[in-house]
């Protein structure tokens, strides 16, 4: 505490100082350096703020509200288990952490870093009020190996290209998980209670779309931990992780970790990952290095964000706001680029075409009836299970924006409804990677062809099969889009830009 702040009323009258501890994206018990830090500090209560009142917080998407739903439950037991009670409540977190901290006289507060630029507003604005009110605060590094600031190029600037990032961040040691929190022995005195989960409505009102994603996932730290367990399996080969650097290509088979959401919803932290993995490099060098690889991805567009907040909403390479990407109109990025060259642009189904036509598409893609059976078997899984493989993601993601001509954003804000794991980083910036326009991107005129990438990778088609079953059948679309035409029209638009380029990019 500060010369500057006061004593709180819970020290003055003598009682032992009670620590708040606020959950966010780290719905753990174990490895959770906040949570450590309030139990050690005296009688430790526990806070989950659902905030879509913070300015520029972005609102679940349906598929996570499902998730967020049973992630609580779950965690409430398992904090019971501790004997920290767990407080609900909904609202502007600046408002609410304050209030709780002063309804249970806490003189500590205490939780896990953010990284999105309005988390961080809002995380600012709680620390100061919770210090102007004479309360400690404290933030603790849990969800990323290392923090953006401190991983810079020899410039001091942020690394833009994924291969020296990583060079540099695993070549780090990285701290070990923290052992398992002890059930404390004195409970905080009761005090105002919070919401019921219940009454959130997080789960679905009216249709209740959510059977198969029960049936796909149990969201919750335990499950996290036991998927992770299993995928590595004992230290020797011949496990998951062993065969990953062939089979993570092949949606058809279970060959990746699937721990995406949990570690979306920190059920279990990057440094459990990063360790565990490390324990098996002996048995499988090569997957576990591969494995590891892709937590470097997850970090490194974490890291993105934090330089680029609006990440979810503008180019990373600012030359892409001049695509002609359909936008419904009021929000339109599509610029007239023919300009009397090349075919008539009537012939040009990527580029210029109307609201309708493209709406239509765009559900049809939604849907999982465009008529390429890897991209609407990927949909419908994304649809019924709230999670896509990551080879049909990409496929999906390029036919939306390269043959079909429609913005990033549109694809982005689908996924964010409708996956799992959605998050403000991962989500944006792999888009931003499929478009060409974010950050160590894909190189545009490299536009998948979902024909020839279901050949290569679902070559026995039990992938197609088993979410698109009327495949072969009179009652299956024919293809939305000639893929020809629309992938050379892509790079047409794409020719064009280079010419009216400014060549900026971030
Ligand atoms: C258009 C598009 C949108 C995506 N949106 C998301 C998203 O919202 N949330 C999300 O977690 N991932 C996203 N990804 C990345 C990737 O598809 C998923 O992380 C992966 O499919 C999750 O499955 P898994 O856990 O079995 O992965 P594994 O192959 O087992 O990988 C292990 C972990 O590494 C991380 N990871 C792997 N690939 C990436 C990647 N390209 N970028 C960031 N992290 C990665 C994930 O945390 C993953 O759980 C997106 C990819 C694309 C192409």
């Amino acid at each position: 505490m500060t010369s500057a702040q006061t004593p709180t009323s819970a020290t003055a009258a003598g009682q032992r100082p009670t620590a708040l501890v606020w959950f966010r994206d780290d719905l753990r018990v174990r490895d959770h350096p906040a949570l450590r830090a309030a139990l050690a500090h005296g009688p430790t209560v526990a806070l989950y703020v659902l905030d879509e009142e913070s300015p520029g917080i972005r609102p679940l998407g349906g598929a996570a509200r499902w998730w967020l739903h049973h992630a609580l439950a779950d965690l409430a037991a398992s904090l019971e288990r501790l004997g920290v009670p767990l407080v609900l409540r909904r609202g502007a977190a600046a408002a609410i952490v304050p209030d709780v901290a002063a309804q249970w006289r806490a003189d500590y507060v205490v939780w896990n870093r953010r990284y999105g630029g309005p988390e961080r507003r809002a995380d600012t604005a709680v620390k100061s009020l919770v210090r102007r009110a004479g309360r400690q605060a404290e933030s603790f590094q849990a969800s990323l190996l290392h923090e953006p600031w401190d991983v810079t190029t020899q410039q001091g600037g942020p690394y833009k290209v994924f291969t020296p990032f990583w060079k540099e961040l695993s070549a780090r040691d990285h701290r070990h998980p923290l052992p398992a929190p002890r059930r404390q022995r004195e409970a905080p005195e009761p005090a105002a209670p919070g919401d019921s989960l219940e009454d959130w409505g997080l789960t679905p009102r009216g249709p209740d779309w959510s059977g198969p994603l029960a049936e796909a996932w149990t969201p919750g730290e335990e499950a996290g931990l036991a998927l992770l367990k299993d995928f590595l399996g004992p230290d020797t080969a011949g496990t998951a992780v062993a065969e990953y650097p062939e089979a993570r290509d092949l949606p058809g088979r279970p060959g990746t970790s699937r721990l995406s959401p949990y570690l979306r919803w920190g059920h279990v932290s990057p440094f459990q990952v990063w360790h565990a993995v490390a324990d098996r490099r002996r048995a499988a060098p090569e997957g576990s290095a591969v494995f590891a690889s892709e937590l470097g991805w997850r970090e490194f567009a974490w890291h993105t964000l934090f330089h680029h907040a609006d990440l979810a909403s503008v180019n990373l390479r600012r030359e892409f706001d001049a695509y002609p990407w359909w936008l419904p109109s009021g929000g339109r990025s599509r610029v007239k680029h023919d300009a009397g060259r090349g075919r008539p642009r009537e012939a040009s189904p990527a580029v210029v075409r109307g609201d309708a036509e493209a709406n239509r598409l765009l559900e049809a893609w939604r849907r999982g009836r465009t008529g390429f059976p890897l991209v609407d078997a990927g949909q419908r899984e994304l649809w019924a299970t709230g999670w896509m493989h990551n080879r049909v993601r990409m496929v999906s993601a390029s036919l939306l924006v390269k043959n079909l001509g429609i913005h990033w954003r549109l694809g982005e804000r689908w996924f964010w409804d409708t996956l799992v794991d959605a998050d403000t980083a991962s989500n944006p910036f792999n888009w931003q990677w499929v478009a060409g326009s974010g950050a160590d991107a894909a190189p545009f005129f490299r536009i998948f062809n979902p024909v020839t990438q279901e050949k290569k990778f679902d070559p026995d088609g039990s992938y197609v099969r088993a979410w698109v079953p009327e495949y072969g059948t009179d009652a299956y679309p024919q293809p939305c889009v000639d893929l020809a035409e629309s992938r050379a029209d892509a790079l047409e638009a794409y020719r064009e830009l280079g010419r009216g380029s400014t060549g900026r990019s971030a």
